[in-house]
């Protein structure tokens, strides 16, 4: 039966969090007085600034819608989903249905921060209550703050507040399924497909949505090693929402520290986002460093994001993030580090380079990684320690397994030479860091 429109009903809004089951904003829809309406919207706001049509990440969310609506027809229900503008879709909605309530997760990026605050101005005048639930991460903004009430701007001790505030509520699964008979019972159209939407399906294979024990076992000891598979690739999982944050800690709890300290990490810079939102809008979190002279040289850029640099560590992460959307995290230090430093090349470009190409892509970890590298972020080590591309590969690829795989042509003819001495470029930053700061200063 199609979804009738007298039907009083709650709508549970699916963003960043696309799985049915531990999701708190549709377990507090499922308990609320009405049968509830899933929908998702395809975002033309997002999705007509991407150049690329082959673009993994759309696959990868229309195949989690998929599996979300073949899981509700299970239960003789289905999920609304629609493309365009979403507040002009809202504005649709809530003339055609009738919608008591709307609930849904917060979503912190500055986009999306605007976007529902339009959406409540719409759903207001209807006289609709609009709930955001906390879903995305374990604490938000204002739950762990220093004794001053401000928040935490170096992550050692954030981290530290944030296991000792830890407890196992923090950390409870919300019990959807046992409230699954809520939904609403109707039969809707079938998906749109990605073509009709001016994309391609892209045959890749995703990584697995499990972390297995024996990865955390290892885990402290083989992350750092590009050429291993010693992380737990859950980097999309999590962007997406397919995996729940509170499962994962609670798999890291009493598994894996170190595992545990990475997905803090990800809390902390979400919260960095919420309460000092210039970073999401292109400015330097120290403003000092925003006085940088950068280099704005096309060709040289474009030899980093080629992969064709003459330093083979950074040119192997390059080729692996163009190849399958994902870099190692030690690559990724490097590389960041190797464009700002080296190159004196405004860490902004490289910053939207890896947006456009991360499956994972998030916008709070990928600024958080790149003004860590460029030394104008929270925590930064001081800018004059710059990384130093050839130990690095020495250190962390010893047998050179990942650049090998990589850069098949390294140590013969074929490979260019350094495109800058890592003396010569290490001096030059130092100058021009230097003086920026000492300008600020004035
Ligand atoms: C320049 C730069 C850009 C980055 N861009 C992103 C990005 O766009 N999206 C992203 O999720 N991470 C980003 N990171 C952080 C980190 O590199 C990735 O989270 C990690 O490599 C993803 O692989 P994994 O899932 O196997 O990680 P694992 O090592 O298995 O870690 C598990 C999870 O912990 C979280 N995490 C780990 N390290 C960090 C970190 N330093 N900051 C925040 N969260 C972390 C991620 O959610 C990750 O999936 C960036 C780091 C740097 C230096």
């Amino acid at each position: 039966m199609p979804l009738k429109t007298k039907d009083k009903i709650a709508i549970f809004w699916f963003r960043r969090d696309l799985r049915l089951h531990d999701n708190a904003g549709l377990y507090y829809a499922l308990c609320s007085d009405y049968p509830v309406v899933p929908l998702f919207i395809f975002d033309r706001n997002i999705l007509d600034d991407l150049e690329e049509k082959k673009d993994a990440r759309l696959t990868f969310i229309h195949d989690a819608i998929a599996d979300i609506r073949q899981e509700l027809k299970q239960k003789d229900a289905d999920i609304l989903v629609e493309y365009g503008f979403p507040v002009k879709i809202w504005e649709n909605l809530v003339d055609e249905y009738d919608i008591a309530e709307v609930y849904t997760n917060t979503d912190y990026e500055p986009y999306a921060t605007d976007r529902d605050r339009e959406v409540y101005r719409v759903l207001k005048k209807k006289g609709i209550v609009f709930k955001t639930c906390k879903d995305q991460v374990i604490f938000e903004k204002q739950e762990i703050l220093t004794g001053q009430g401000t928040p935490y701007t170096v992550f050692t001790p954030y981290s530290r507040a944030w296991k000792e505030k830890l407890t196992d509520f923090y950390l409870k699964s919300y019990p959807t399924k046992k409230y699954f008979g809520h939904f609403q019972k109707w039969h809707g159209a079938a998906l749109p497909a990605l073509k009709d939407m001016g994309f391609e399906k892209v045959e890749c294979k995703f990584p697995s949505d499990r972390v297995g024990n024996a990865l955390l076992k290892n885990y402290a000891k083989d992350r750092d090693f590009p050429a291993k598979e010693g992380t737990s690739r859950m980097g999309i999982h999590l962007r997406f929402g397919t995996v729940s944050i509170r499962e994962l800690v609670r798999r890291a709890r009493g598994h894996s520290d170190v595992y545990l300290n990475e997905l803090i990490w990800r809390d902390f810079y979400q919260q960095i986002l919420s309460n000092f939102p210039h970073v999401g809008k292109g400015e330097a979190f120290r403003k000092a460093y925003d006085f940088i002279k950068w280099r704005y040289d096309k060709a040289d850029f474009q030899k980093w994001c080629e992969g064709k640099t003459g330093y083979p560590l950074v040119d192997a992460g390059m080729r692996q993030l163009n190849a399958t959307g994902f870099m190692h995290n030690r690559v990724r230090m490097v590389t960041a580090s190797f464009l700002a430093k080296h190159l004196l090349i405004d860490w902004r470009w490289g910053e939207a380079y890896f947006a456009e190409k991360l499956l994972d892509y998030d916008l709070a970890a990928n600024n958080g990684g790149w003004q860590w590298a460029a030394g104008s972020g929270t925590d930064a080590a001081p800018y004059f320690r710059i990384f130093n591309p050839t130990s690095q590969a020495e250190k962390f690829d010893p047998k050179m397994a990942y650049i090998k795989k990589w850069v098949p042509e390294f140590g013969t003819d074929a490979y260019p030479a350094p495109m800058v001495d890592h003396k010569e470029a290490r001096e030059r930053c130092l100058k021009v860091y230097k003086a920026a700061l000492d300008k600020s200063n004035q």
